[in-house]
């Protein structure tokens, strides 16, 4: 099916209203994209942000009377006659098998590999993690997650246990687990993550030592490493129930942090652990550290 695109520059104020008023005029899909480089904080719960400078985008099938539907937005009081928009056709794609195709086998440290399940493995005697992230967040392309496997694979995980909290589709723990962890225990929020990261385990033949729980079920236990990659303000949040997890002398990882807000993260850690340097990727930041005894 041929699709077009139609883009309308706005205000946060606007946009909304514009959004609204392209679905009314058959948009089969309305998005806010970032109209200039606006960097933009993690909302708090149920709170929807848009950036100052919003372009409001409306899926339109190509079939469509855009001559109409534009004169019927002109006359909106928010756009007025002669509004600026840009309309252009949308390339027909197999979107499913594009994201395929472009995610390939990535190394992370010395031993660790992420590979799509549907890939062959570049190096067999590789530590090697079958991924298929399905809907859930985590496929190692994210500078955060990029962090956690690369500290990950440096340190010693064999017959440890370990937390992976906000584990999305399962690549930490997974990555843990393939490093020769004993028990890992995967929590998170959204239930697709939790059959992700299941059916991940399964594909890597490691089901038997990985549990996953919502948070409201999660298990009361001390690990000896403690990973979670979820944004700042959870973070931050939960520095309780995340410092609980690790046992003393355990180890901690902390990403989901841009890199100005490291010293929050570090203020509300270090009381009761010992601190690594911070390493950044672009603007993201991982916070490590180990528990005092
Ligand atoms: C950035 S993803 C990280 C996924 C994966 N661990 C990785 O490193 O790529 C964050 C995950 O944390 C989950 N999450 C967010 N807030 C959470 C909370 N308060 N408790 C548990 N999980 C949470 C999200 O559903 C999401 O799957």
């Amino acid at each position: 099916m041929a699709w077009l695109q139609l883009r309308i520059n706005t205000t946060s104020e606007h946009a909304d209203a514009i959004g609204d008023m392209l679905s009314a005029n058959g948009s089969q899909a309305v998005t806010f994209v970032d109209a200039k480089d606006t960097p933009m904080y993690e909302p708090k719960p149920g709170e929807v942000l848009l950036w100052p400078d919003t372009q409001v985008v409306g899926l339109f099938d190509a079939s469509d009377d855009m001559k109409r539907i534009i004169d019927r937005l002109g006359k909106a009081r928010v756009l007025g006659a002669d509004f600026k928009y840009k309309l252009e056709p949308l390339e027909d794609k197999d979107w499913e098998r594009e994201w395929m195709d472009n995610f390939h086998p990535m190394q992370f440290g010395e031993r660790l590999w992420i590979c799509p399940s549907w890939r062959d493995v570049p190096d067999p005697n590789a530590v090697n993690v079958m991924l298929d992230p399905g809907l859930a967040f985590g496929t190692g392309t994210h500078p955060t997650t990029a962090l956690c496997l690369r500290w990950l694979d440096g340190i010693d995980v064999k017959d440890k246990t370990v937390v992976d909290f906000g584990c999305g589709s399962g690549i930490l723990a997974l990555a843990a687990l393939k490093l020769g962890a004993k028990r890992v225990i995967g929590i998170d929020i959204d239930p697709q993550a939790l059959q992700a990261t299941e059916e991940n385990a399964r594909r890597n033949d490691v089901a038997s030592r990985l549990d996953v729980y919502l948070p409201e079920n999660q298990p009361q236990i001390e690990a000896d490493i403690v990973m979670a990659n979820i944004l700042s303000g959870p973070l931050l949040e939960l520095q309780p129930v995340i410092a609980d997890f690790c046992q003393a002398d355990g180890l901690l990882v902390l990403s989901g942090i841009l890199a100005e807000q490291v010293p929050k993260i570090e203020a509300a850690y270090r009381t009761q652990f010992t601190l690594d340097k911070s390493a950044i990727d672009g603007e993201w930041a991982r916070v490590s550290g180990k528990k005092h005894p």
